[in-house]
């Protein structure tokens, strides 16, 4: 097995992001962890060598897909991802209130308030939401500002010392994440990639999508964004099932090459469903 590496996750401790890439770094004796305070930054340690993977949230089940992976990968070079991994989502409301109606403000991730929006309306529904960087970080705002609460995982909770005032804000949630690295692999269950077609011809995205019909592929995920370039300019993410070692996974890359203007291929890769530790409340 390869030496210890050094795995970059959005921290602090108590992220969900942490628990995935403790899960991911179970494989290796002592791995170096480096947590960031943000996704962007982890992205980038690995893009520019200071860490050997990166471990970062890609889609939820509630709130779809978390843009800046999916931007900065297109931006960055020689980044594959080289797992995907499905971690359940526990959101607790962690607060010193001793009652729900003595919150006078809420602070967490906006992918977590996003997901707990439906619960907020309910039950707290004249306060702020307040964005911070990770659910963690969240829990920084709980001990010294009277009337405070964060949303953020029971783990985290319990790692800060913090108390629960109300658990499970959001049911059947589910985060995707990708390990990202610099290794380029074809074999797996999904294949991503990400491309642009040329400007101003018509049929350009269905020229595309016509090379995976034609082979029979099965597409997981399709997505635009904006290329950040000028207004109605997008570029595509798709997840494809299948590994690009199978024959016709590969002849449809190669059909693809014509059709786009620019194509990234991030490689194929297994997915694999993570549990929640278990010395962690839920
Ligand atoms: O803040 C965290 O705990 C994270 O790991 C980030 C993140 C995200 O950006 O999607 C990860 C999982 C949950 O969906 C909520 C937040």
């Amino acid at each position: 097995m390869s030496p210890d590496p050094r795995i970059a996750y959005l921290g602090p401790a108590g992220t969900n992001s942490e628990t995935v890439a403790h899960c991911f770094g179970q494989r290796w004796s002592q791995p170096a962890w480096l947590a960031t305070s943000t996704i962007a930054q982890v992205l980038h340690h690995v893009a520019q060598g200071h860490a050997d993977y990166g471990v970062v949230p890609v889609e939820n089940s509630l709130e779809g897909s978390v843009t800046t992976t999916l931007d900065l990968l297109w931006q960055l070079p020689d980044l594959y991802i080289q797992q995907g991994l499905i971690l359940p989502i526990l959101h607790s409301l962690v607060s010193h209130c001793a009652e729900i109606n003595q919150i006078q403000r809420v602070y967490s991730h906006p992918q977590a308030l996003g997901q707990c929006q439906y619960w907020l309306e309910e039950h707290l529904p004249h306060i702020p939401w307040l964005p911070t960087r990770s659910t963690s970080e969240a829990l920084q705002y709980v001990q010294p500002e009277a009337g405070s609460a964060a949303i953020a995982s029971p783990r985290a909770a319990q790692l800060w010392h913090l108390p629960i005032l109300a658990q499970d804000l959001a049911a059947d949630n589910f985060t995707r994440f990708w390990v990202v690295g610099g290794i380029f692999q074809r074999e797996g269950t999904h294949t991503s990639l990400a491309f642009s077609v040329p400007a101003n011809r018509p049929g350009a995205l269905v020229r595309v999508l016509a090379h995976f019909a034609q082979a029979e592929i099965n597409l997981s995920r399709i997505e635009s964004r904006p290329t950040r370039r000028s207004l109605g300019e997008y570029f595509f993410c798709v997840d494809l099932e299948g590994a690009q070692t199978q024959p016709r996974i590969g002849a449809a890359l190669d059909g693809l090459g014509r059709e786009t203007s620019r194509l990234c291929n991030y490689g194929s890769y297994t997915i694999t469903p993570v549990e929640i530790p278990v010395d962690c409340p839920n």
